[in-house]
């Protein structure tokens, strides 16, 4: 490869750009000094037995202060992360180049021209597919310390703080040998503070002090790096250790006392860590990837096509008024109400400490690794499922805030909000990048993102909620998210939550599944005992004792013969207060006539002494109530042949773990019912109508076939039912291969036909 030449002109820009060391996050340095030569040599190890350092062709006579740091440990074995016919590995070599762990090196930085990233190599490591890397500890500079109130004012112009920052790199985007010192040896060595442009150091010293964690700002101690780095094994565990140990925040969080003046201080530091969201990293330059070719740029797909960036969408918040708590929780009946109202925050979430654990340690442990993961959470509705998981992210936030957890990303993707499951793709870039782009943009620039290694990438853990909806044709949304965590660069933590158990075997294969490895945690329905100890945590520190506990228990013991939904539970009590709160505001007293509620109670429809309180009565209205809504009336009333149908919908979609099926199929799955239905009269007529065309000119036709009124063909009731709003149909004109869904809750049909003699022993 030719040697790149510059005009007088460019050659000056280039030297202010390496005399403005440290302008980015990364370093600028001279481009046409690149100790690798040009050729891409492929890399090779170095394993204990070669004394790779005798071997040393390199022919740089400036690199002695370079090895200065490196001497004491010369054919010193290293730390292997691989062996080759049980040879530990040593070092690396391309060309003449040669490193070792303990050498401190230049990495290229993507899309930077001449500025390059500085790192420590702590080991070497080789994947399955044969890709050589390094793990690499990073410096930063002053740059990257964006608290304003912690940044030091006394940073030396070319200092570098060392910090406890890892990262895998390929050896191709090692770019040569970086020379660090102490202050007092720089300046012994450069009196005037610079290096002369003609040296060969030049564009790679740098000097050390201090350890620092950039993202809280933390700093060690001064040190004297030639006192406490000699490159030997030990002085690079010693150097982590003391940056683990020294750089931990002390920052804690508010108390509830009065703040003291460094309470103060660090509270101005949280001022932009919005609570309940971890805070997103600044966006920073990438090391390449391999040499050659380049990588495209950021604005270009692996396809070389443009991206157009959307701008973010922006929303102007609606004022926000914090009313005491007092003001808002007036009675005793409001506080009950807001308390069991399913959009509550609940302090605790009781019975799912073995879930939330298990969910916990896994994510927790995949962050601090800096690894991916996919965990696949299954139950029913109404099982905690999301709640566990939002609670988990909520205080593993509490705890990046007490900088015991590297940063995240957290994204939730909800299948019942996105309009088309590709837009999770646009979600997922948008969380990282903060650029909107179209679904197959974000896709190219995922698939490219998770492929190749950047340094300091933050972990990003995805909540795809409703996952069931999902779920594509051809199953690739699914696929992708599934499968982006296994791959080496990704960080990415998937926490896919659906409804069914097996949803990704059915979907994927078994085969495909297996190897994705999934971690998987089932959330049970919950029982009479653990309903009742959810309401009652919910309840608690409600003045008045206004929810009598056997209503409790009564409203629990309901919910779990159906169901083991809290959403239910919670909902069936709220409304209990609700109409327990009505009857106390009617037993008032209006000045001059007896309230109503006192009439009836002196009549004794109602002791006076229940009133204003949830009693099982209460419990059994409130249900009713449920029961009786004009959903549930709208169910009860469907006719025979639409009950059946909507009965075989479910048990397809519970079946697949597909929230669309086809219409032909759910056909299919009516028949098979019907014919189960031993007791069934007029299964019979629904078995020869099943296959009458079923679009709107049918009605008519349909209806005449009928000798019983209540009972229309299939084809009729899929009409009707769309039409009710009751199911969505892919296209007007039904035909068998259409698609078809239940638009209204599953919780809602079962509810209805719980009951019903024709219905209920089609077994679904
Ligand atoms: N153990 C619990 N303690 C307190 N509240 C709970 C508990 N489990 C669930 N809830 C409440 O029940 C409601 C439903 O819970 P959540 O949305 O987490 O269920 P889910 O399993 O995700 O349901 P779906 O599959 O329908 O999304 C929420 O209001 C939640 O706060």
């Amino acid at each position: 490869m030719p040697h790149k030449t510059s005009t007088p002109q460019q050659h000056n820009a280039k030297a202010e750009r390496a005399r403005r060391l440290l302008a980015g996050s990364a370093v600028s340095r001279e481009d046409s000094d690149d100790e690798l030569g040009y050729e891409d040599l492929p890399w090779e190890w170095i394993y204990e037995a070669q004394k790779p350092r005798e071997a040393d062709q390199n022919g740089n006579g400036d690199d002695e202060d370079a090895a200065a740091s490196t001497k004491t440990r010369r054919n010193k074995p290293v730390r292997a992360t691989s062996r080759t016919q049980d040879q530990k590995i040593i070092g690396a070599r391309m060309g003449s180049f040669q490193c070792q762990v303990g050498d401190c090196v230049l990495l290229k930085a993507e899309g930077e021209g001449s500025k390059a990233w500085v790192g420590m190599i702590c080991e070497f490591a080789e994947d399955e597919t044969g890709e050589k890397s390094a793990n690499v500890m990073w410096f930063s500079s002053e740059h990257e310390i964006t608290n304003k109130h912690k940044k030091r004012s006394d940073f030396l112009p070319n200092e570098l703080y060392i910090s406890p920052s890892w990262d895998l790199n390929p050896l191709e985007s090692i770019n040569g040998k970086a020379i660090i010192m102490s202050d007092k040896a720089f300046y012994a060595k450069y009196p005037s503070g610079k290096v002369p442009r003609k040296s060969k150091e030049y564009g790679k010293t740098f000097i050390c002090r201090r350890g620092c964690n950039t993202r809280t700002a933390t700093y060690t101690e001064e040190f004297v790096w030639e006192d406490i780095y000699h490159g030997t094994e030990e002085d690079v565990e010693a150097l982590i250790e003391r940056l683990k140990r020294d750089t931990k925040a002390t920052r804690k969080r508010q108390k509830a006392t009065k703040p003291t003046e460094d309470d103060e201080f660090h509270a101005r530091d949280n001022v932009d860590d919005e609570p309940g969201t971890p805070r997103k990293r600044q966006k920073t330059s990438t090391v390449s990837t391999p040499r050659k070719p380049r990588t495209p740029s950021k604005l270009m797909t692996p396809s070389h096509k443009r991206v157009v960036v959307k701008k973010p969408l922006e929303f102007t918040p609606l004022g926000t008024r914090i009313l005491a708590a007092d003001h808002v929780f007036s009675s005793p009946f409001q506080t009950a109400r807001s308390r069991l109202h399913v959009s509550a925050v609940p302090n605790t979430l009781p019975c799912r400490e073995d879930e939330f654990a298990s969910v916990y340690s896994h994510l927790e442990a995949a962050i601090s690794d800096g690894s991916g993961a996919c965990i696949y959470i299954s139950g029913t509705p109404g099982t905690g499922k999301t709640a566990t998981v939002r609670e988990v992210v909520a205080q593993l936030n509490a705890s990046v805030m007490e900088d015991e957890l590297d940063d995240f990303i957290f994204v939730e993707i909800n299948g019942m909000k996105v309009a088309d499951p590709h837009q999770s793709y646009s979600l997922l870039w948008e969380a990282l990048k903060g650029d909107r782009v179209s679904p197959s943009h974000a896709l190219d620039l995922l698939e490219r993102e998770f492929n190749h290694p950047t340094p300091r990438r933050v972990p990003c853990v995805v909540l795809m909620d409703e996952l069931d909806q999902l779920v594509t044709k051809n199953q690739s949304v699914m696929y992708n998210f599934f499968n982006w965590p296994g791959l080496r660069h990704s960080k990415l933590i998937v926490l896919a939550v659906a409804n069914t158990m097996d949803l990704p075997e059915r979907t994927l294969s078994n085969k495909i599944s297996s190897r994705l490895g999934l971690t998987r945690i089932t959330f049970p329905g919950y029982t009479h005992e653990q309903l009742m100890k959810i309401i009652q945590s919910r309840l608690e520190g409600v003045p008045g004792n206004i929810v009598d506990s056997d209503a409790v228990q009564f409203a629990s013991r309901k919910v779990a013969a159906v169901s083991g939904d809290a959403r239910r539970a919670l909902d069936i009590c709220r409304r209990a207060v609700e109409l327990a709160e009505a009857d106390a505001l009617e037993a008032e007293p209006v000045p001059g006539t007896p309230s109503k509620s006192a009439v009836k109670a002196n009549k004794g429809s109602q002791p006076s002494k229940t009133l204003g309180k949830v009693t099982i009565a209460t419990v059994k209205r409130a249900i009713n109530e449920a029961t009786t809504n004009p959903l549930q009336q709208c169910l009860r009333g469907l006719p025979l042949s639409a009950k059946v149908l909507l009965a075989a919908l479910i048990a397809k979609t519970r079946r697949t773990g597909i929230a669309e099926s086809i219409l032909g199929e759910v056909l299919d799955e009516a028949k098979r019912m019907a014919k189960m239905d031993t007791g069934g009269n007029m299964i019979e007529f629904l078995l020869k109508d099943e296959l009458a065309p079923t679009n709107k000119n049918m009605h008519s036709t349909a209806r005449q076939y009928s000798k019983d009124p209540r009972v229309l063909s299939m084809g009729t009731s899929v009409i009707d039912l769309m039409e009710a709003g009751i199911i969505g149909l892919e296209t007007q004109k039904a035909d068998r291969t259409s698609k078809i869904r239940l638009s209204i809750g599953e919780e809602d049909v079962k509810l209805a036909f719980k009951d019903d003699p024709e219905i209920k022993n089609l077994g679904f």
